[in-house]
């Protein structure tokens, strides 16, 4: 679904992503990982062209995204940060978001419905709580029915209530409907039910990119913060 090869980025004269070769499939749950500023955010948005590439190739669904855009109508995206319009209210946002999308007539309301995003409807963006703008950003991720997800730190802010009903609505996403996901998050607790195979990054290189499954049988261990401990040999290296 999504494959990268040779991905190179610079910020000025600051290397940020390091030939960087990746191929994600359907029906996957990618958890994306490694320390503060090694280039996972870089890598996402790579992918959502939001950053131009200066060398490399990206294709989604076997199409080369540069100097295109229509194919960004296949992925949901939760950004790290969320930009929304302060003035606006939650459901002019909605509004604003369906007409954009408006070849689109048949939406995915369950998180906007399991979140009870209505009773917050007429609330100005500028003034949600950090988890109700999660909240509102994961709703809109799932919205328009995506073949792949992006998620930027989606659990950050979010209550364990609420944490439970995203992991649920990813696992369903990728058992029943083939989704892919790729996600990213620091609290490595958060990614044990759901990855299936982990991308590690460090510095801008690829450390490693294994199965779930193979991590737990050569570590010994069944919780990613003890496999990556037990990769890096100490938890300090990790954070
Ligand atoms: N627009 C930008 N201009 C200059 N440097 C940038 C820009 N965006 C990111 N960087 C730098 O690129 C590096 C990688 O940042 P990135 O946000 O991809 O890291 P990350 O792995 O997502 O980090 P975190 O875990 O802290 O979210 C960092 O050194 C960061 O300062």
């Amino acid at each position: 679904m999504i494959k990268i090869k040779n991905l190179n980025k610079h910020f000025a004269k600051h290397k940020v992503l390091n030939d960087i070769n990746l191929q994600f499939n359907a029906g996957e749950c990618v958890a994306l990982i490694g320390p503060n500023g090694s280039g996972k955010t870089t890598l996402i948005k790579s992918i959502l062209a939001l950053v131009t590439i200066e060398k490399g190739e990206i294709n989604v669904q076997n199409e080369n995204i540069r100097n295109q855009s229509a194919y960004r109508s296949t992925i949901g995206y939760m950004p790290q940060i969320n930009r929304f319009p302060e003035h606006m209210s939650v459901h002019q946002l909605f509004n604003m978001m369906k007409s954009i999308r408006s070849e689109v007539t048949d939406y995915d309301l369950s998180l906007y419905e399991a979140f009870d995003i209505e009773s917050m409807g007429k609330k100005k963006l500028g003034i949600l709580s950090g988890g109700m703008r999660q909240k509102v950003s994961a709703a809109l991720a799932f919205l328009f029915k995506p073949k792949i997800l992006i998620l930027d730190e989606p659990t950050a802010g979010l209550d364990p209530v609420s944490n439970e009903i995203l992991k649920q609505k990813l696992k369903e996403s990728i058992e029943k409907e083939n989704k892919l996901v790729l996600i990213t998050s620091h609290i490595l607790n958060d990614l044990d039910d759901i990855a299936d195979r982990v991308v590690y990054l460090m510095d801008g290189s690829l450390y490693f990119d294994k199965q779930m499954r193979a991590l737990k049988e050569e570590t010994s261990e069944s919780r990613l913060n003890k496999i990556i401990a037990s990769i890096l040999n100490t938890e300090n290296q990790y954070v």
